[in-house]
């Protein structure tokens, strides 16, 4: 089954091309990795995939039938998103966090509590389930972020730099979920500048340079990035 078929997709902020004629698709249970120096255009893709971002052209589709310009809300519950900044909610405790996720997505409540308990032990956050984001440390929250992600089963996971601010037993624990959710089915695309993390995770790569694809492939036969020459 294709759950993401992305096709000919450009996007532009203020006339500036941001995305420039991407298209790939995405099989069930298949983790692709984005890579790409800064500003290639990673978090734009994910953004525009997403639908934060409108697309100037091109068509994207989940479960080859949910196009995001027809079924726009019913498009969105079939995504999960994990944003490269937390953006949690002062008014709401780490719990109520979960809470929310949870219902958004319509979770089963016992599964939600399962799923809570199992999450939070790995993460290390069971005395922080009552406390509010202020204060927790910025690792924590992106703990608490990781986990609202985590928490539906949508066909598609969009992580946006999973691994940042978190502690090498916290990164492990995360690979370890990623690679269960893939197993499970859930198709997942990832941003990432750990670029020996991301080959014992992913599929395939998908390469950005300046908004356009320059290469993708097997991750196996995935080169470290070049550096950038003046005429890049
Ligand atoms: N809201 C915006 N307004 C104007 N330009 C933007 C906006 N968001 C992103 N850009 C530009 O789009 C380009 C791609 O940015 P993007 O954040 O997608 O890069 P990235 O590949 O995710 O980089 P990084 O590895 O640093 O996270 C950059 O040139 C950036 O300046």
């Amino acid at each position: 089954m294709k759950v993401l078929e992305v096709s000919q997709v450009c996007a532009e902020i203020n006339n500036t091309r941001l995305l420039d004629d991407i298209s790939f698709t995405m099989e069930d249970g298949s983790v692709l990795a984005l890579v790409g120096h800064n500003g290639a255009g990673k978090s734009t893709l994910m953004k525009t995939i997403l639908g934060v971002l409108e697309k100037s052209q091109g068509k994207i589709i989940i479960n080859e039938d949910y196009n995001q310009d027809d079924a726009f809300l019913t498009f969105k519950q079939m995504i999960s998103y994990l944003p490269e900044e937390p953006l949690l909610l002062t008014e709401l405790t780490v719990m109520q966090h979960f809470q929310l996720y949870g219902m958004s997505y319509e979770l089963a409540e016992k599964l939600l509590n399962e799923r809570i308990e199992r999450y939070v032990e790995g993460f290390e956050l069971e005395d922080k389930l009552h406390e509010y984001p202020e204060s927790l440390s910025k690792g924590m929250r992106q703990k608490v972020q990781t986990i609202c992600a985590l928490l539906p089963d949508t066909p598609l996971l969009l992580i946006d730099e999973p691994f940042i601010g978190l502690d090498v037993y916290a990164m492990d624990y995360l690979e370890e979920l990623i690679k269960e959710k893939a197993a499970n089915g859930t198709s997942i695309l990832l941003t990432t500048h750990q670029l020996e993390r991301i080959k014992e995770i992913a599929d395939e790569f998908l390469m950005l340079q300046h908004g356009k694809i320059q290469s993708q492939g097997d991750i196996a036969d995935f080169r470290t990035i070049q550096r950038r020459s003046k005429n890049d």
